[in-house]
């Protein structure tokens, strides 16, 4: 890496848009980062304007972030390869959906020294019939080492400069203080643990529990169920970890990646919003998805999907019993109001076996 470190942001959405807020001001703040962050930025028009003519002019991206300034450092490149080239740390923070495509765009044209940090929640299917983590796809493709960066982070509540926490998972200590200077604010907190696997499989997995939440909102059945799908969720989000990815820490669920990024998500975030409405509406979750998020995407259901795919595969549904239900809600195989009776099979079955010790 040069002296002066040059970061880039691949990603500009509502997460996208904050951590540049947050990168850009760190990194005019700090000698050790070159002061120009540039943030690629999916091209759209705006009222007969580019998105990025309107970031570079206004500071602001009117469309994912409204009513919040950028510092004028961070620069909107529509260009992936033109964004990415020159940078030593490169920040990926894209929808999980489009990951594969914009690594395919940059193989070859990044700096083999380049270290990446994904702030994205989600899998990807695998050959095989599995699932690979999205670092792993970045890894894969672009032969570079990645950290991860998940947490209890609202990205509007983060833009507002609401004391927030965040985890990085980073193998190398040294990159780790790197990624943390370039991300810790007074406000927003970075832990930094060399837990990798389990932190972003957290990210990805609580998203599914999100969905989950939303049903028991859209059901009207009140905080003692939404309290239990929680707890039923973390359960199999640990179990998910131990599972696919052995050697993960308990205490890695204790941190901002775990309980803290569920119960966020499972109050606060966009899953839980459009799962609401998908019981009270009728409408189609990609309905919802449109009406609702203005361009944002949701990433629940589809990750529910991908892990489906994976524990069909292995026979594993029924070990599952949370997400399956989730994913079988989503694509209409099962009604919203089947959560319940799904859950209660589950804990009868968890209380014949207790009894039968
Ligand atoms: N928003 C949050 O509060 C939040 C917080 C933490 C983590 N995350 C995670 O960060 C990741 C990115 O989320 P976000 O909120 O920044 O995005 P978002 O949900 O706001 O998505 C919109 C972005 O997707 C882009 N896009 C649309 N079509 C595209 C295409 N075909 N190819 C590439 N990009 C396209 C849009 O241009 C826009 O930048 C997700 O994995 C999400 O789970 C989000
Ligand atoms: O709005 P959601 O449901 O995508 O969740 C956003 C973040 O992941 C919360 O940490």
């Amino acid at each position: 890496m040069s002296s002066k470190q040059k970061v880039c942001i691949l990603g500009s959405g509502n997460w996208g848009s904050s951590i540049a807020k947050i990168i850009g001001t760190n990194a005019a703040r700090l000698d050790s980062f070159d002061s120009c962050v540039k943030m690629w930025v999916y091209e759209e028009m705006i009222d007969g304007k580019k998105l990025t003519e309107i970031i570079n002019t206004t500071h602001e991206n009117v469309k994912y972030l409204p009513g919040k300034k950028l510092p004028e450092n961070v620069v909107a490149v529509p260009d992936a390869v033109e964004a990415a080239k020159d940078a030593d740390i490169l920040v990926f923070v894209v929808p999980h959906q489009f990951i594969p495509k914009l690594c395919a765009s940059l193989v070859g044209f990044i700096k083999p020294s380049a270290t990446a940090l994904s702030l994205i929640k989600g899998f990807d299917v695998a050959e095989g019939g599995g699932i690979a983590l999205i670092s792993q796809i970045i890894q894969k493709q672009l032969k570079i080492d990645v950290s991860v960066l998940m947490g209890a982070n609202l990205a509007n509540e983060i833009a507002d400069e609401k004391f927030s926490e965040t985890t990085i998972g980073c193998r190398d200590k040294k990159i780790g203080q790197i990624l943390k200077n370039v991300i810790q604010t007074d406000y927003f907190r970075v832990s930094v643990v060399d837990d990798v696997e389990a932190v972003e499989a957290c990210g990805a997995l609580k998203n599914i529990v999100a969905v989950g939440a939303g049903f028991v909102d859209g059901l009207k059945l009140g905080d003692n169920t939404k309290a239990a799908i929680i707890r039923i969720g973390l359960m199999e989000m640990i179990k998910f970890v131990e599972t696919f990815y052995s050697g993960a820490r308990l205490g890695t669920f204790l941190e901002s990646c775990g309980v803290a990024d569920l119960i966020t998500t499972c109050y606060g975030g966009r899953n839980r919003k459009v799962s609401e409405a998908y019981v009270t509406s009728g409408k189609s979750i990609e309905e919802l998805e449109k009406e609702l998020l203005n361009g944002q995407k949701l990433q629940g259901p589809i990750t529910a999907a991908e892990v489906n795919f994976m524990l069909k595969n292995k026979n594993m549904e029924n070990d599952f019993p949370l997400f399956t239900t989730i994913h079988k809600i989503c694509i209409g195989e099962l009604k919203p109001s089947d959560l319940i009776e799904q859950m209660k099979l589950n804990t009868n079955t968890k209380t014949e076996q207790v009894d039968g010790e």
